[in-house]
């Protein structure tokens, strides 16, 4: 019989991680919504594993490898090594009590392999979009990343995160002034902006956090609303019971409204 090992205790949430800045955030909210908690209580310690699929994208050097390395690995490379067509990893959470995994692939910036990357954008729950601070022409590339990213998935089903990297590598006055012009592209792609460095390991568990809470969330939500108020099956032939009446949700409604928790 395989054991599988606990998850780390930095991959344990608990509490809803905050945003960067509030002039580029997706969502204001401090807490886990408070139907998703009551779902989760009620999961009988036998879940399978939830997974969310996240695509990083941009332009080749930026550091997209170097940031998932970073948080998934712990490590930094100052060696360039080009990503060829893609990668992946699988990083374990424990959110609110439930396994959870994140599925993250680090895509090929080189134009010569754009379409083998491309092939992986489809099902994406979370894009990220990332440039590089030092160089500020690969903030305008973003949009077309994006853009790419989100023609194979259906509009409004994923969560964009921009995010600027090698803060290491500038001053905090240019740091600031990158991220005003970062922030005005954040809210034209609906995006959350981020600022990090591989380098340091500066905001870079914070970032995955808050990648992993918002996602878990709305993945919990969506199967909410499926359950229709019975039986919310969180997860891969996992179930969570509910009380019908602590879960009902209006029908046809796929925003959040389930009161402010
Ligand atoms: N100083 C500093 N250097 C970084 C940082 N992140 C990445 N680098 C360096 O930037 C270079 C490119 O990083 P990668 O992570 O390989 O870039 P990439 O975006 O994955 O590139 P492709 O795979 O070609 O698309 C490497 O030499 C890294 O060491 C950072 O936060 N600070
Ligand atoms: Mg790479």
């Amino acid at each position: 019989m395989h054991l599988v090992p606990p998850v780390s205790r930095d991959r344990i949430i608990s509490q809803f991680p905050k945003w960067y800045t509030p002039e580029a955030c997706l969502q204001f909210k401090e807490h886990f919504h408070a139907q998703v908690r009551t779902a989760c209580q009620w999961s009988t310690g036998t879940l399978g594993l939830k997974i969310s699929k996240v695509v990083v994208v941009g332009d080749l050097y930026v550091g997209k490898t170097s940031l998932i390395n970073r948080f998934c690995k712990d490590n930094f490379d100052r060696d360039y090594k080009a990503t060829i067509g893609v990668d992946f990893e699988i990083e374990r959470f424990e959110i609110i009590g439930v396994p959870y995994n994140l599925q993250i692939w680090d895509t090929a910036g080189q134009e010569k392999f754009k379409c083998i990357a491309s092939a992986y954008y489809r099902g994406a729950e979370v894009i990220i979009t990332v440039f590089d601070l030092a160089d500020i022409r690969t903030l305008d590339h973003t949009k077309q990343w994006l853009e790419d990213a989100l023609k194979e998935n259906e509009p409004d089903s994923s969560f964009v995160f921009l995010v600027g990297t090698k803060k290491d590598l500038v001053s905090d006055a240019v740091c600031e002034r990158t991220e005003l012009d970062a922030i005005r592209f954040a809210n034209e792609m609906q995006a959350e902006y981020w600022s990090v460095s591989a380098k340091t390991g500066e905001n870079v568990k914070q970032f995955f956090s808050r990648v992993a809470a918002l996602a878990f969330e709305q993945s919990v939500i969506k199967e909410l609303e499926n359950s229709a108020g019975h039986m919310a099956q969180i997860g891969t032939g996992n179930l969570i019971k509910l009380e019908k009446n602590v879960m009902e949700i209006p029908e046809g409604n796929t925003q959040i409204s389930l009161g402010c928790c």
